[in-house]
C-alpha cells in the first residue's frame, strides 16, 4: 500500500541524550597546596521533542525515520565549568497528530496547535561535579555523579485527518476523480473497485484564494464497520472532518438506498459521524439526459433526506455549485 500522498501512521524509536558526567577535579595552583574540589556539572542530555507545524499535512517526511537520537550532555570540567547541554531534536508533525506509546498504546498527547512542543523522551540530567560534595568531613571528595541515562521508547505517531471535507462513497463512485479535478492532487483513478487504498488529501482552491481541504478515502462497502473491505482502517480518517460529502453515481441501482447504506455504516462505526453536516453529490451525471435527470430529481426530492447536487467530474458539470455549497456549509 504505497499509493497516495498521505502517510498517516509511523513508528519511531526515540532516544534522548544521556546527561554528561560530573567532573572530579581538585583545584591546583602554584603555592596553593590543597585547592578545593572544583569539578563542574555535566550538561543535560538532549530531549526528543514533538512540535506542531502548521505547514505540514502529512507524516511523509517521517516515513523513513526509524530511530531518532538526541545528543548527550557534555561532561563537566575543572573550574566548576558545566558541560554543554546536548542538543534537543525536534520532530515536526502536522496539527491533529496523536502520539502514543507503542508498547502500552497509551495516548501521550495530541498536537493541535502551531508551535506546540511536547517532550517525548526527556534528556538525562547531568551529573553533579565533585565540588557539590565537599563537606566538613570530606574536604576533597573524589567522586562526582555520573549523568542520568536518556530515555528510550517506541512511539507511534498518528495523524487524524483534519481535512474539512471527507468523501464518502462506494468503490468506483468517482471520489478520486472528483479530487483530481477540483484539487491539484493526482490520485490513482481506474474503472475497478478499491483503486484507492490509502487516503489522499487535496486542497480545493476557491474564489479569492480561499481554500479548504478534501480527503479522498477508499470506498466503503456494506459491512465496513465490521471490518469488511478496508474496514476501520480508513473510516477513522473521516472521523474529524467537519463535513461529509457523499458520492453516489447516477447509474447506481437505487441512489437513496446506496446513500442509506453508507450512512448506516458510518453510524455503526461511530454514531457521532452522523452529527456532521452532509451533502450528497450525484456523480457521473454526464450519463444522464435531461429527461432522466428530471425524473431522478422528482424521486430524490421525495425520498432523499439530505441536500444533493448533480455533478460530473468528467464533463465538469456542477463543480462550481458544489464548491460554493461546500464553502457555505463549512462557513455557516
Ligand atoms: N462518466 C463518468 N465517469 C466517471 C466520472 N467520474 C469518475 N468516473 C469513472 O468512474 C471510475 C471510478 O472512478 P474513481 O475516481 O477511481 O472512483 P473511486 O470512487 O475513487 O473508486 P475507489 O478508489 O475504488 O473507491 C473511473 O473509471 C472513472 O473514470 C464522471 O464524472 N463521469
Ligand atoms: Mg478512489
Amino acid at each position: 500500500m504505497t499509493e497516495g500522498n498521505f502517510v498517516d501512521y509511523v513508528k519511531i524509536h526515540v532516544t534522548s541524550g544521556k546527561g554528561g558526567k560530573g567532573s572530579v577535579h581538585l583545584h591546583r595552583e602554584k603555592f596553593i597546596t590543597k585547592g578545593g574540589p572544583d569539578g563542574g556539572d555535566g550538561g543535560r542530555g538532549g530531549h526528543v521533542i514533538i512540535r506542531g507545524n502548521p505547514n505540514l499535512w502529512t507524516l511523509l517526511p517521517l516515513k523513513f525515520k526509524r530511530h531518532l537520537k538526541a545528543e548527550h550532555g557534555g561532561a563537566g570540567s575543572k573550574g566548576r565549568s558545566s558541560g554543554a547541554d546536548g542538543k534537543d531534536i525536534y520532530i515536526d508533525v502536522p496539527l491533529g497528530t496523536v502520539v502514543k506509546d507503542s508498547e502500552t498504546t497509551e495516548t501521550l498527547f495530541e498536537i493541535t496547535e502551531a508551535g506546540q512542543e511536547e517532550i517525548v523522551a526527556e534528556g538525562g540530567m547531568g551529573g553533579r561535579g565533585n565540588w557539590h560534595f565537599k563537606s566538613s568531613t570530606n574536604q576533597t571528595p573524589r567522586y562526582a555523579q555520573p549523568g542520568v541515562d536518556g530515555q528510550e521508547r517506541d512511539i507511534t505517531i498518528e495523524l487524524k485527518v483534519l481535512a474539512d471535507v471527507g468523501l464518502v462513497g462506494f468503490p468506483n463512485a468517482g471520489k478520486s476523480t472528483l479530487l483530481s479535478v477540483i484539487t491539484a492532487a493526482k490520485p490513482k483513478i481506474a474503472d475497478y473497485e478499491f483503486t484507492t487504498l490509502k487516503p489522499n488529501l487535496g486542497i480545493v482552491a476557491y474564489r479569492d484564494y480561499k481554500t479548504f481541504v478534501m480527503a479522498d478515502i477508499p470506498g466503503i462497502i456494506e459491512g465496513a464497520a465490521e471490518g469488511k473491505g478496508l474496514g476501520h482502517y480508513f473510516l477513522r480518517h473521516i472521523e474529524r472532518n467537519s463535513l461529509l460529502l457523499f458520492l453516489v453515481p447516477a447509474d447506481a441501482k437505487d441512489i437513496v438506498k446506496e446513500y442509506e447504506i453508507l450512512l448506516d455504516e458510518l453510524r455503526r462505526y461511530n454514531p457521532e459521524m452522523l452529527d456532521k453536516d452532509r451533502l450528497v453529490a450525484i456523480s457521473k451525471c454526464d450519463m444522464l439526459d435531461d429527461e432522466l435527470k428530471a425524473e431522478m430529481k422528482a424521486e430524490l426530492d421525495k425520498d432523499l433526506k439530505a441536500p444533493y447536487i448533480f455533478i460530473s467530474s468528467v464533463a465538469q458539470m456542477g463543480l462550481t455549485e458544489l464548491k460554493d455549497t461546500l464553502w457555505k456549509m463549512l462557513n455557516a
